[in-house]
């Protein structure tokens, strides 16, 4: 009996604990849905003070029901919320696309929700992650507000940044190459510093006015100074026209004079014939002859006297001639050489003599014919990483310097069957040809790999110098622009994956 009561209490005390732990359990549900927060309620009530366990197994089947009717509801409810999730992220991250780490953050966002969520305690950590982010984004964004003075730099690559950047880079591109043939001049220094530390469209818009007119300038000094080479070739040639018009004038006069010459011979010959048939004695004869033959022979010394001054004459003009052909020629060599140069000059980058734009499109045109004809060719732009830290932090000079020493890096450790063009900025375009892919991305690799270990030492301070790079192969349909487009898009996503990588698309 008394074993019988104890048994009893335990039995008691278990069931007690059971429900108990039943009620806990349900209040974690309360709240999740009104028809199984009812039915929660009834259970309580059913266990609650003296446990009434019939009543509560009938109340523990219809919840069972209830849950898995409400398990599908779960499901498409979590499906909803992170679908919205991801619409939210992917706005905010448009706000982002000056600010790479937030952006890298939303992109992270992104890729977990695209995997499944399964239960609402990956979706609230997601919506945690989420609001942490919007947190960051606005905090940003604020700061970027008109009134907050923005590095100079536009980050963007798309649209009216796009242009932006483009239009600014133009304009860096001009005032490197006008820098080079005007070091002092006060006014290039003060659109640069302009440039650096202002980036209102305003201001694009004047530096563009006052380059323009600069070259326009230029480009008037210039022609002067052609007009003035096309001038002396001019009087030269009027020259030479000159002399040959006085040689043709001195050889029609002796020709004249010849003639007159000739015909008081022939009339002197005809003279002496009358004579010698018309005299009488042979003393007169010989008197007649005698003096035709001083006549004929006076006759001849002239000639031959302005035979010679004639000679001479032509002889002075030849002279005179030639003269002026030998100065004319070391003009026009002069010239050529000039133009020569200024064709070259067209075609380098001031800063950092490499090809410049130009001289990229003219190539790609030809690489373009070559692969028309079988030889592969890959496109690609890199771009030195965090560039603007090296001037903010060591000048102007230093940034021109680092770009000299990357460019050089550049040529240098690629084949000269490459093609290496400044395309502006810290931007720099590279043809390879007749690589694979594979090929093309290990080149580049080794050229990525060597300029991060070159040591750079900067007032003291050591700096390491990375590139990024986005490169891709030319396919049939390419025009060069699609090639450049697609690789610079490559390049973006290399600054996206955290920069100093080459990543081919
Ligand atoms: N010294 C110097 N700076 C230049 C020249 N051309 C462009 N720049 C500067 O290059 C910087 C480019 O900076 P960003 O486009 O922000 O890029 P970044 O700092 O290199 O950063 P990421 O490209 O995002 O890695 C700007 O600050 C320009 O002023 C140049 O010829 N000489």
């Amino acid at each position: 009996m008394v074993m019988e009561s104890k048994q009893l209490q335990a039995f008691k005390q278990h069931n007690h604990l059971l429900s108990q732990f039943i009620i806990r359990l349900s209040r974690f549900y309360d709240g999740f849905e009104p028809r199984i927060d009812e039915e929660l309620q009834t259970l309580r009530g059913h266990l609650a003070g003296t446990p009434n366990f019939t009543l509560a197994t009938t109340s523990i089947g219809k919840l069972e029901t209830l849950l898995q009717n409400s398990d599908a509801a779960l499901k498409k409810y979590t499906k909803e919320t992170a679908a919205e999730l991801e619409d939210t992220v992917k706005a905010l991250q448009m706000q982002l696309n000056s600010n790479d780490k937030l952006r890298k953050q939303a992109t992270e966002q992104l890729m977990t929700l695209n995997q499944p969520v399964d239960n609402l305690f990956s979706l609230q950590s997601l919506l945690t992650r989420a609001l942490r982010l919007y947190r960051q984004g606005l905090d940003y964004v604020s700061k970027r507000s008109p009134s907050h003075t923005e590095p100079a730099a536009p980050v963007d690559k798309k649209g009216t940044d796009k242009l932006y950047a483009s239009i600014y880079q133009e304009l860096n591109q001009l005032l490197s190459n006008y820098a080079q043939k005007k070091p002092d001049d006060p006014q290039l220094r003060e659109i640069r510093e302009l440039l650096d530390t202002q980036q209102s469209e305003d201001a694009l818009l004047h530096s563009c006015v006052v380059i323009i007119r600069m070259i326009v300038q230029d480009a008037m000094s210039d022609a002067s100074l052609t007009g003035k080479v096309i001038q002396s070739l001019h009087n030269s040639l009027g020259k030479i026209q000159h002399g040959v018009t006085d040689t043709i004038e001195q050889s029609r006069q002796q020709f004249d004079s010849r003639q007159t010459v000739n015909a008081e011979l022939r009339r002197q010959l005809d003279d002496m014939e009358d004579a010698v048939t018309q005299s009488d004695t042979l003393e007169a004869l010989r008197q007649q002859a005698h003096s035709y033959m001083q006549g004929l022979s006076s006759t001849l010394t002239e000639r031959e006297e302005a035979d010679r001054a004639g000679q001479q004459a032509l002889l002075d003009l030849m002279g005179s001639m030639q003269h002026q052909l030998t100065r004319l020629q070391r003009q026009t060599n002069s010239y050529k050489k000039k133009l020569a140069e200024q064709i070259v000059s067209s075609q380098t980058d001031a800063l950092t003599r490499l090809p410049n734009r130009s001289a990229y499109n003219n190539k790609v045109r030809q690489s373009i014919q070559a692969f028309q004809r079988g030889t592969p060719l890959a496109v690609a732009v890199a771009d030195v990483d965090h560039f603007k830290s090296i001037n903010d932090r060591f000048g102007h000079a230093t940034g021109d310097k680092t770009l000299q020493l990357v460019a050089r890096h550049l040529r240098q450790n690629l084949s000269d069957s490459h093609f290496v063009a400044r395309w502006g900025g810290e931007e720099f375009i590279i043809l390879l040809q007749g690589l694979t892919a594979d090929g093309a991305v290990e080149a580049l690799e080794k050229v990525r790999d060597k300029l991060a270990s070159l040591p750079f030492k900067f007032k003291q301070e050591k700096v390491t110098i990375t590139a990024s790079f986005g490169i891709t192969m030319l396919k049939s349909d390419d025009s060069a622009d699609d090639a450049f487009n697609r690789a610079d898009a490559m390049l973006y996503t290399a600054k996206r994956q955290g920069r100093n990588c080459v990543v081919l698309g």
